[in-house]
């Protein structure tokens, strides 16, 4: 840990229900595409910190499950990661998405935000779509009013980048002086292994409908360079029924190629290295009311990162 005269830092939890864009934000502030989204809600499990180190300050965003009303055990365990990782931190991001309407799944993440006692500052993300934001004015002044610690308000897009630098000046702004946390190079907390097992979800969460993406869990189970320099990963993916697997593995198995050679891709863009993906379907039946599988899938194996 590194500390320099003037410098600011500190650790900037993202807070919002599901699908509001709260991923999408943290990317397109760091220009690089860490952590995972798709137009589906309860994409992100886990909580995972992205770091963004300029000249004059570290920025640690941590991306967090949405909170929702949970229907299993690891919808449970993503709604406690959420709300554990508003607890310390310097900054909450409290994001809204106002095209889906501003509703009581909102205020119920209000009342939680509000309760942590962190400055927050407000925002209203996907504002390229909307047309007019007069008529949210009623309830968004009601949710400001229910922050004893709103520090800021401001519409965003994170995918135009609207506000975005705007965002950033007031997120600095709201940091404590501090010192550098992590070295300049590191852009997550998360090792390697996770991050290839989350983009491999991804794919499946933006290929396959309605049950099958929230049903699937991955786990990389093999992660080495080999001696020609090429990138060899060997993924786990749980499903949790013998019917899902014709589903996940595609007509003549196109659908679990398309997963691997896009999932390359990324991971290929990422680390700049030649990779190669092999992935292998297990059926693990209610993995996600089972501790130690759904550890598996969010945590990871500290050696070989
Ligand atoms: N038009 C528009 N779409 C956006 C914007 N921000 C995010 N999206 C889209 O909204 C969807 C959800 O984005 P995510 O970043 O995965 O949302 P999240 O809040 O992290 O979702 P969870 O992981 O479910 O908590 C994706 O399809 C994004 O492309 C925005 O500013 N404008």
């Amino acid at each position: 840990m590194e500390n320099k005269e003037n410098y600011k830092s500190g650790f900037i939890s993202m807070a919002g229900k599901p699908n509001v864009g709260k991923s999408t934000l943290i990317n397109s502030l760091v220009h690089q595409k860490i952590v995972i989204t798709s137009d589906k809600p309860q994409t992100t499990r886990n909580s995972i910190n992205v770091i963004l180190t300029e000249e004059d300050a570290q920025m640690v965003f941590v991306d967090t499950p949405g909170i929702h009303k949970p229907l299993h055990k690891l919808g449970k365990y993503m709604v406690n990661i959420a709300i554990g990782a508003l607890r310390g931190v310097d900054l909450i991001l409290f994001v809204l998405d106002p095209t889906d309407g501003i509703r009581n799944s909102d205020r119920r993440v209000a009342k939680i935000v509000a309760e942590s006692n962190i400055p927050t500052l407000l925002i209203i993300n996907k504002r390229d779509k909307i047309k007019n934001m007069q008529i949210y004015n009623r309830e968004i002044t009601e949710i400001k009013e229910s922050l004893p610690n709103l520090k800021g308000y401001l519409e965003t897009s994170a995918v135009t980048g609207y506000n975005l630098a705007e965002l950033k000046a007031m997120v600095k702004e709201q940091l404590p002086q501090g010192p550098q946390y992590y070295p300049e190079d590191v852009i997550s907390d998360k090792p390697s292994r996770f991050i290839v097992s989350e983009l491999i979800r991804e794919k499946i969460f933006q290929l396959t409908r309605e049950e099958i993406p929230h049903s699937t869990g991955v786990v990389v189970e093999d992660f080495k360079v080999r001696d020609n320099g090429m990138l060899y990963i060997r993924a786990d993916i749980y499903i949790e029924k013998d019917s899902q697997k014709p589903i996940i593995i595609g007509k003549k198995g196109m659908m679990i190629k398309k997963i691997g050679q896009l999932a390359r891709k990324d991971i290929e863009e990422l680390f700049e290295k030649k990779a190669y993906v092999e992935l292998f379907v297990k059926v693990r039946k209610n993995w996600r009311e089972n501790e130690n599988l759904i550890r598996n899938t969010m945590d990871f194996k500290q050696e070989g990162q």
